[in-house]
Parts: structure tokens; C-alpha cells; sequence
């Protein structure tokens, strides 16, 4: 693995916003677009680009590897329970990205790609490939020194009016190679509501089950529905992992836009509902220091300087106080405490333990721009915790600093691009830059293509269903009665020479 001087050199190349910021979409009411497609299924619909976001559904499943870290972590835990502890927040961390992410990714083209190369500096690398377009399917497979991630996703999506329900089909899989441990889950369903009147907000509903087939350890981790935005269970989500016998081992519970955590199950069972009563008092009082948002005004900036904090030589493991969760635009690499900082918090009789992250997770620290706290039950660890988004983020779709790099050009010396790669879609890149007007047309262009295409195969009496180039489809290795997609593996051989130019 790359040394940490390394891996920042890196992550400074990368960019850490877009050309442009995101248009208005105040002109347009989604209503008037959408009207005539009530309970029709969404994905033969297309939507004005100002409701896209310029990226393509392959780069948001991307997305899922964010926290790729925490399967390092996972394989590195000599206790099954742990590793399935890390695997869950792992599976919880790769929907995080969604809080505010009110756009519509673009629809993938049939055989189009996206790779994630990230081998050198964060430990993966990740392929994904548009498989079947009706039904759209995208299917992916990512690896790293101890693991291999794979799975595909059909987002059915239903418009109902005032809202929108994501019912996505699929499986993914995770294998701890080193460990020969085989975790499976389904994606967790999502509706995203007030889409005519009101906030739109989105809200990630149902069960995940994280199955580990090899030890027959699984937790059932609940998302609660919440009935708005401000809803006090909005986010929350909790689950006891169980054995065969379904004895609770441990319970996990946290915020899927925040962090998870685990402690033990009697404690949760004893002591949640006192706990609960206070975390949605907090949630009541809890203000960002600096806006985040909501486009109401931000209250007063207050600023703290690196001088204000201690370090800590270890990141605190068992946090039986609430966390102080710092967004700042830099920050010095690895976490850092300062007691000082209990004054300026709104409860000022807690003892509060201060962690410092910034988006990147490395960095020297400047200023802090957002404060909030988390309640944690006592004798907790945290699992996973959110990454700030960067301050702008707000103005560019609400992207995490990982997204904002995912559509990004530079190949740095890296081997070319296949043909196929969604980086080279002209509709997303105008987007990106800015030009609506000319994304709209060039993506008309592309759907337009593609129609004609099949068109003239199915004349030359040619199957217009060409097969996918990096995966076929077959039974599931580890779970009965189920399909999944297998990627060939080569892709990484770089031989693009039966790659179509599909743009
Ligand atoms: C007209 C506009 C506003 C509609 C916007 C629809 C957007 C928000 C929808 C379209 C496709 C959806 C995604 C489809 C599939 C999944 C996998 C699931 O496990 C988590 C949610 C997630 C990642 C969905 C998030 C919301 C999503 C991106």
C-alpha cells in the first residue's frame, strides 16, 4: 500500500469540484414532466436535463467503494462477529452518498462502462458494465488485496404522483478471499418524496440482511421510514446481529447518512429507550454551526484554529459520550481531540470527545466549518463515520468529494479508456460544463443511436442483443435459486479492439 505522503500527492491531483455549478431548476416544475407517467415505470421516461446529475448511473455505483476501506478493516478482525460488524457498515457506508441527492443519474447506454482505478492509492480497482437495457441492468465487480465485491442492479423505479419508489433488484456479494468468507445482501429500497409541493427529501426504507454464508452469522439492519424530512427516526437504523440459533451477539445501529455503531445487546435492549428520547431531543435542537444548507440563511460562522486541539495518539474506540463530528475543509491526517471545543457546544454539561475528518481524510486543518454532535450508546464503537461533504458541495449536486472526481479526465500516464467509458459521453461532460442546452441535445443524439442501431441489426438479421463484453450472466455461486453477473476478468488485460465506439 502506498505510503500516506503518497496516496495525498495523488489525492491532490484529483479535483475536488466541477467546472460549473448546477444550473437552476426553479423555471421547471417536475410535475408538468412527469404527469402523464403516473404508476408507469420510470426508466423509459426521460426527464429534462436540468433533473439529471452529469453523471451516469455506472459512475454512481462507483459510488459504493467510498469507504472501501472498512473491508481492509473487516478482513483484518480475527473475530467473525467483528468482520461481519465491518462488512455491515461497509454495505450501510455504500448508501451514504445519497442523503440530498435530489438528481436523476443518467441513464447507461447498452455496453457502455465505467472503470474506477484506484489500485495504488486507496487499495481497489472497479468495473462496471451496462449488461441489458430493458430491463436496465448494470452489473459491476470491484477487487482489492482481500477482497472481491460483485453484483447488478435493476433500479425499478414507480412514480406515484407526488413521489417516486426505487425497488431495485439484484444481489451484491462480498468475498473475504483471504478469509474464504462469502457475504451476500439485496439493495435496500428507496422513495424519494414532495416531489410537487414541499422539501424533497429521500428516504431509504425495508431490511438489509447481510448474510455471511460460511459461519451463518447475519444481521437484519432496519432503516425506519420517516413521514418528512425533519421526521425524528428520519435516517435512523438499527439491528442485532444473530447467530444460527438467532441469539443476539451484538447490536448495531446509527444513521445511514452518518455513521453506524455497535455495542452490546443488553446494553441496547436496556438502555435505548432513554437513549432514544434523548437523541431526538437533539435531533430537535441539533444546528449546523455553519449552514449546510437548506438554503435558509446560515447562522453566524464560528472558527476554531488547530492550536484549540490535543491530538490524540489513537482515534477513540469506545466512545461512551456523544461525538462531536467536525466538517472541515482540511484537516490534519489521522483524528485528532480537543476538550476545549465542550464550550462551544450547544449541551454544554456533556463531555464531549471531538473527531476530526475531512473529506479526504488527510490534510493539515484550517478551519471548521460544521459542528454537530452524535449521541452514541455507552461502551459503543464506532464502525463508520461519514466524511463531510466539502462545503460547495451544495452547489454541485450535493456530491461528496469522492463523486466530484468521478467524472474527471485525468488519465494521469494511466493506460487509455476504452471506447465505451461513460467519462467520454459528450451529454454528461456538457452538463458538467455547464451547457444544458447542448447536453439535451446530444443526449437525444445518443438515444436516437442506440434505437437506430438495434434498428439496423434486427434488419441484417443480426441479434441486436450483442453480449456484454466484461460479464456473462449465470447461477449465483453461493445462493440457491438466484442469477448474478460474472465478470470474465478481462478487462483489465486492456484489448479494446472489439470495444464499439458507442457515443
Ligand atoms: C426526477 C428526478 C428528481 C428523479 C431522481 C431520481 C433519483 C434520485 C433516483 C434514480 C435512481 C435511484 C437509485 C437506484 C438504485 C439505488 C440502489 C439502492 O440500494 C439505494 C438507492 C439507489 C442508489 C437509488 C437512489 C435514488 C436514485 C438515484
Amino acid at each position: 500500500m502506498a505510503s500516506d505522503e503518497r496516496l495525498r500527492a495523488i489525492e491532490e491531483t484529483m479535483r475536488s469540484q466541477l467546472p460549473t455549478t448546477a444550473a437552476s431548476r426553479e423555471q421547471i416544475s417536475l410535475w408538468s414532466v412527469l404527469k402523464q407517467s403516473v404508476g408507469k415505470d420510470l426508466s423509459r421516461l426521460t426527464v429534462p436535463v436540468v433533473f439529471n446529475e452529469p453523471l451516469s448511473f455506472l459512475q454512481r455505483l462507483g459510488e459504493y467503494m467510498e469507504y472501501s476501506d472498512l473491508l481492509r478493516l473487516a478482513d483484518e478482525q480475527d473475530d467473525a462477529v467483528k468482520r461481519l460488524e465491518y462488512v455491515t457498515a461497509f454495505a450501510v457506508s455504500t448508501l451514504a452518498s445519497n442523503r440530498d441527492r435530489l438528481s436523476k443519474p443518467f441513464n447507461p447506454l447498452l455496453h457502455e462502462t465505467y472503470e474506477l482505478d484506484r489500485l495504488e492509492d486507496l487499495g481497489f480497482r472497479f468495473v462496471c458494465e451496462q449488461v441489458s437495457h430493458h430491463p436496465p441492468i448494470s452489473a459491476f465487480h470491484a477487487d482489492g488485496p482481500a477482497f472481491r465485491f460483485y453484483g447488478s442492479i435493476y433500479p425499478k423505479l414507480k412514480f406515484w404522483g407526488r413521489s417516486i419508489d426505487c425497488q431495485p433488484k439484484g444481489i451484491l456479494t462480498l468475498e473475504l478471499t483471504k478469509r474464504n468468507e462469502v457475504y451476500t445482501w439485496m439493495p435496500i429500497n428507496c422513495s424519494i418524496h414532495n416531489l410537487v409541493m414541499g422539501k424533497m427529501y429521500i428516504d431509504l426504507h425495508g431490511t438489509l440482511e447481510v448474510i455471511c454464508h460460511s459461519n451463518d452469522l447475519s444481521v437484519k439492519v432496519h432503516f425506519k421510514s420517516s413521514s418528512s424530512w425533519l421526521g425524528k427516526e428520519a435516517n435512523h437504523i438499527e439491528g442485532y446481529i444473530v447467530d444460527k440459533s438467532k441469539k443476539k451477539l451484538r447490536a448495531l445501529y446509527g444513521d445511514w447518512s452518518e455513521f453506524l455503531a455497535s455495542c452490546g445487546a443488553e446494553t441496547f435492549e436496556a438502555n435505548f429507550a432513554a437513549w432514544d428520547k434523548e437523541r431526538k431531543e437533539h435531533k430537535e435542537k441539533k444546528q449546523p454551526v455553519v449552514g449546510t444548507g437548506g438554503g435558509h440563511s446560515p447562522p453566524p460562522a464560528r472558527r476554531f484554529s488547530t492550536t484549540d486541539m490535543l491530538s490524540s495518539p489513537e482515534p477513540p474506540e469506545d466512545i461512551g459520550m456523544p461525538l462531536v463530528h467536525c466538517k472541515s475543509t482540511k484537516v490534519s491526517s489521522g483524528k485528532k481531540r480537543c476538550d476545549k471545543l465542550d464550550r462551544a457546544l450547544a449541551s454544554p454539561r456533556r463531555s464531549t470527545c471531538l473527531m476530526l475528518t475531512s473529506p479526504t481524510g488527510s490534510g493539515t486543518c484550517s478551519k471548521i466549518t460544521h459542528l454537530s454532535v452524535l449521541p452514541l450508546l455507552t461502551g459503543s464503537t464506532v464502525l463508520w463515520r461519514v466524511r463531510p461533504r466539502p462545503p460547495i458541495s451544495e452547489q454541485f449536486y450535493h456530491f461528496t468529494l469522492f463523486a466530484m472526481a468521478l467524472n474527471e479526465m485525468n488519465t494521469n500516464g494511466r493506460a487509455p479508456l476504452p471506447p465505451t467509458d461513460s467519462r467520454l459521453r459528450p451529454d454528461v461532460r456538457l452538463m458538467e460544463d455547464g451547457n444544458i442546452d447542448g447536453a439535451a441535445t446530444e443526449k437525444h443524439r445518443l438515444e436516437e443511436k442506440q434505437r437506430d442501431t438495434r434498428t439496423t441489426l434486427k434488419k441484417v438479421k443480426q441479434d441486436p442483443h450483442k453480449a456484454p463484453s466484461w460479464f456473462t450472466q449465470g447461477p449465483h455461486p453461493f445462493v440457491k435459486d438466484q442469477d448474478t453477473w460474472h465478470f470474465n476478468g478481462c478487462y483489465w488485460n486492456r484489448d479494446w479492439s472489439n470495444s464499439e465506439y458507442i457515443f
